[in-house]
């Protein structure tokens, strides 16, 4: 039987910042179409590992192998193969659901012939679709974190980052928006790694940094 590749593989993962040890060689691996939950107190180095496997810093030590590529020596196709859904909203708040999908959508190279259908898709699933047409500046905080996700899985990545994706939001909008999370993976084959304070809720793999 052949291996499957794991979707995120870390071995003696280290950054440090000067003299400040911000992460202090981490292992772990996640299996494609895992749900892993990424644990740990302030300061812990959460921020800064999923900042390594995405690409945006480069590791002090060790390795990071996303979606089957070096996050060093292949950074380009690490990109290609991942979402991000960061804490800092970097909606535009003047354009509508459907002009900050299609914007993405150019920078990501989504053929022109796809972007259609996928976006009705990933607004279909997040329960946007109908809204499309209005400025996001008149979306709730719910529903901007929505289209964040949508936009997040536009351009179909193998792995999708999601950093604390419900921070802020209510009880019953945290609720759905794990009822999303949860399709997502049944729906796309996707693996989701995130950070999150909410363990109970989360309800998947965790690991405490
Ligand atoms: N650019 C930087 N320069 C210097 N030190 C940094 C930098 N980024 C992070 N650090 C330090 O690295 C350590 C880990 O920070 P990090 O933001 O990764 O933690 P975190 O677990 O994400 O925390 P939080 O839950 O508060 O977001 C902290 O001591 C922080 O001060």
């Amino acid at each position: 039987m052949v291996a499957v590749e794991p979707a995120v593989a870390v071995a003696g993962l280290e950054k440090r910042f000067g003299d400040v040890p911000a992460v202090k060689g981490i292992e772990f691996t996640v299996a494609p179409g895992e749900i892993f939950g990424f644990l740990g107190p302030n300061g812990a180095g959460k921020s800064t590992t999923i900042n390594m496997l995405c690409t945006l810093l480069r590791p002090s030590a060790g390795t990071a192998r996303v979606a089957g590529h070096d996050v060093v020596r292949e950074r380009d196709d690490v990109r290609r193969n991942i979402g991000l859904v960061f804490q800092d909203p970097t909606l535009d708040g003047y354009l509508s659901g459907e002009q900050n999908l299609r914007f993405h959508a150019e920078l990501y190279g989504v053929p022109r012939s796809a972007v259609a259908p996928r976006m009705r898709q990933v607004l279909e699933m997040v329960g946007l679709w109908e809204r499309r047409s209005d400025k996001v500046l008149t979306y709730s905080g719910g529903m901007k974190r929505r289209l964040e996700i949508a936009r997040g899985l536009l351009h179909s990545p193998r792995v999708l980052f999601l950093d604390e994706p419900t921070v802020g939001l209510d009880p019953q909008t945290r609720s759905s928006i794990w009822d999303y999370i949860r399709e997502l993976r049944a729906a796309e084959e996707i693996t989701i790694f995130m950070t999150t304070h909410y363990m109970q809720e989360a309800d998947c793999q965790l690991w405490h940094a």
